[in-house]
């Protein structure tokens, strides 16, 4: 792994933790968004599917599909250091959490959507950043909107915000049903994943259980 950095919290580096998804988003050297080879695509699966793309009703469905695509996928064309622009020096050193974030992604293996709530909380450093509560969600947004499984989602959000705020520790914790799962495939409409990133202070177990309580306490 490359772009690693170091965050010092309470003499423990934090580094190790730090995932680098640059390998993966390639967001600075991808070429820009190709509606009109989207447009072209969808057209070419509707004669695949014995369907007349010219007929009323779908005629428009080509372009409105890379409309579409455009708006579920702007994620790869974004960075979380774009949306986490305001930071605070506020002197709160204590937990931040904002839960019941809603989102929308897409299942890399199906191109079919996943939906659910992201829960976002983290420990400012002593005297340290904190950010607007806004921004959370628009982290989130970032890493949703892209091809993803939700395991990736989850622990970059966490690593976004422990690469830019720094602070003494972070927790994101997903869940979310996968339309993979409950309308083709297996089947189990209702089913729920749910996964969980926890980075520095956060893993301490008491204040690990607290976040979790807050998180899980409706
Ligand atoms: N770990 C993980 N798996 C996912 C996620 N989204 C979809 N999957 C799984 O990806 C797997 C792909 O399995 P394959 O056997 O290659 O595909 P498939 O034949 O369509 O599999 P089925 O869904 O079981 O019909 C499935 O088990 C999905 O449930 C995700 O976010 N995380
Ligand atoms: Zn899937």
């Amino acid at each position: 792994m490359s772009g690693r950095v170091d965050h010092d919290v309470d003499g423990s580096t934090l580094a190790s933790l730090v995932s680098d998804d640059a390998t993966y988003t390639g967001t600075a050297t991808r070429p820009p968004y190709d509606e009109e080879r989207v447009r072209r695509a969808v057209r070419e699966i509707l004669v695949a599917l014995g369907e007349d793309p010219d007929r009323d009703g779908i005629r428009d469905t080509p372009a409105r599909v890379a409309r579409a695509y455009r708006e579920l996928f702007s994620g790869l064309w974004q960075e979380p250091e774009d949306v986490l622009t305001t930071t605070f020096d506020l002197g709160h050193d204590e937990m931040v959490l904002v839960k019941d974030i809603a989102f929308t992604s897409a299942c890399e293996h199906h191109l079919l959507p996943f939906y659910g709530m992201a829960h976002v909380g983290y420990i400012p450093a002593e005297n340290g950043r904190i950010t607007g509560l806004s921004k959370l969600a628009r982290l989130v947004e970032v890493y949703a909107r892209r091809l993803q499984v939700q395991e990736r989602l989850t622990s970059q959000v966490a690593d976004a915000l422990l690469r830019v705020i720094e602070p003494r520790g972070v927790i994101v914790v997903m869940e979310a049903e996968h339309t993979c799962m409950t309308t083709r495939g297996v089947r189990k409409p209702g089913s729920k994943t749910m996964t969980s990133a926890v980075r520095g202070q956060l893993r301490d177990p008491a204040t690990r259980a607290e976040a979790m309580s807050l998180i899980l306490g409706r």
